[in-house]
C-alpha cells in the first residue's frame, strides 16, 4: 500500500493505545496525529511518569500508567516495548484480553518477536499482526514490513495497513522468516545511512570544510541522491556510473569503497542485524 491510501480506513476517532511511549511509539503517534487522529483518541500506558509528563506535552494524548488501562480503552493495542518486556506486558494484559478475545486485535513492533509467541503469551489469541516500522514513521515516511498468518481476518488486515500507512508506506509479506529481513533492511537501516552520513561528514570537516557546510553539503547530496533513485526510470548501479567520470574523482572513492570490500561489510552488518532478530524472536 502507499501513502495515497493515508487513513484510507481509519477512523480519525478510533481509540488507539499504546503500551510503551519511547521512540518508536512517539513516532507513529507523531505520524497518526500529523495525519489527522484526535489526539484524545490515543492512550499511551508507560510506568514512566517522566515519559508520560512529555507526552501529553508534545502530543495532548491520554497517558496511563497501568497496562491493563490500554485494553479497556481501546479494541486496538499496539504493543511498542522492547521485546524482553513482552512476557511482563503479556502477562498483565492477557487475563483481560481473555474476557474479549474476539474483540481486541494487537499489533506488535517489537523486532524479532513472533507471532506464535505473542499467541501463546496471550491466552491464544489470533488476532494479532506483526509490524516493522522504522523511525522516519515520526515524519509519514516510514517504512513498515508487515506479517499477519494465513487465517487473519481481512478487517484486522486493513486496519493494521491503515494505521501504518498513516506514517509511511507498507510491505506485506507471506513468510514469517523475511520478517527478520525487513528488520535488517528497513527497521535497523536508518542508522546505517545515519552512520554512513556521519562518516562523510566527519571527513570532510577533517578537509577543511566548517561543520555546517560539511552537514549541508553530505545531507543535500543524499537528499538529491535518494530523490533521484526513487523517480528515476534507472536502477542504482546506472545511476551510479552516470556519476561517475572515467579517470575521474568519484571512480577513485569508488575503487577506495570497494577496496574495503563494502558490499561484504554492508552483507555482514545486514546479516548481523537478522540473526539478532532471529535470536530475540526465540524469547
Ligand atoms: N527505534 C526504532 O527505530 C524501532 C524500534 N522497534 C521496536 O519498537 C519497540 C520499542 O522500541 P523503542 O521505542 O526504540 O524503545 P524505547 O526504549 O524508546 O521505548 C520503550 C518504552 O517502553 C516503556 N516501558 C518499559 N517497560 C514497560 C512496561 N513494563 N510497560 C509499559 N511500557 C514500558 C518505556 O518507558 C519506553 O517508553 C522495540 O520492541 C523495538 O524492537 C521497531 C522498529 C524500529
Ligand atoms: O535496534 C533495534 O532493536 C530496533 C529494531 C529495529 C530498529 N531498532
Amino acid at each position: 500500500m502507499t501513502m495515497d491510501n493515508l487513513h484510507s480506513n481509519l477512523d480519525p476517532q478510533m481509540p488507539i493505545a499504546f503500551i510503551g511511549g519511547g521512540n518508536m511509539a512517539k513516532a507513529i503517534i507523531a505520524g497518526l496525529i500529523q495525519h489527522g487522529h484526535n489526539s484524545k483518541s490515543i492512550l499511551v500506558c508507560t510506568p514512566s511518569q517522566a515519559t508520560r509528563s512529555n507526552l501529553v506535552e508534545q502530543f495532548d494524548i491520554r497517558v496511563h500508567q497501568d497496562n491493563s488501562a490500554a485494553v479497556g480503552f481501546a479494541d486496538v493495542l499496539l504493543l511498542a516495548v522492547k521485546p524482553f518486556v513482552i512476557p511482563q506486558v503479556c502477562e498483565e494484559i492477557a487475563p483481560i484480553i481473555a474476557t474479549r478475545p474476539n474483540k481486541k486485535l494487537v499489533i506488535s513492533i517489537a523486532a524479532g518477536v513472533k507471532h506464535q509467541t505473542l499467541s501463546k503469551k496471550l491466552d491464544n489469541l489470533q488476532r494479532i499482526i506483526c509490524a516493522m516500522p522504522n523511525l522516519p514513521s515520526a515524519i509519514g515516511k516510514g517504512l513498515t514490513g508487515m506479517y499477519a498468518p494465513a487465517h487473519s481476518q481481512q478487517q484486522d488486515i486493513d486496519m493494521a495497513d491503515s494505521i501504518m500507512t498513516a506514517i509511511g508506506d507498507t510491505v506485506w509479506v507471506k513468510d514469517e522468516q523475511q520478517m527478520s529481513t525487513i528488520v535488517a533492511t528497513a527497521g535497523s537501516s536508518p542508522a546505517y545511512f545515519f552512520l554512513f552520513l556521519e562518516a562523510m561528514e566527519k571527513a570532510a570537516i577533517e578537509q577543511g570544510l566548517p561543520k555546517q557546510a560539511a552537514n549541508k553539503a553530505v545531507l543535500q547530496s543524499a537528499m538529491g541522491a535518494i530523490s533521484m533513485a526513487i523517480d528515476s526510470q534507472h536502477d542504482l548501479p546506472t545511476l551510479r556510473r552516470h556519476v561517475t567520470s572515467p579517470k575521474g574523482t568519484t571512480e577513485q572513492a569508488i575503487l577506495a569503497f570497494q577496496h574495503g570490500e563494502l558490499d561484504e561489510l554492508v552483507a555482514n552488518a545486514m546479516h548481523s542485524a537478522a540473526k539478532r532478530a532471529k535470536e530475540l524472536s526465540l524469547g
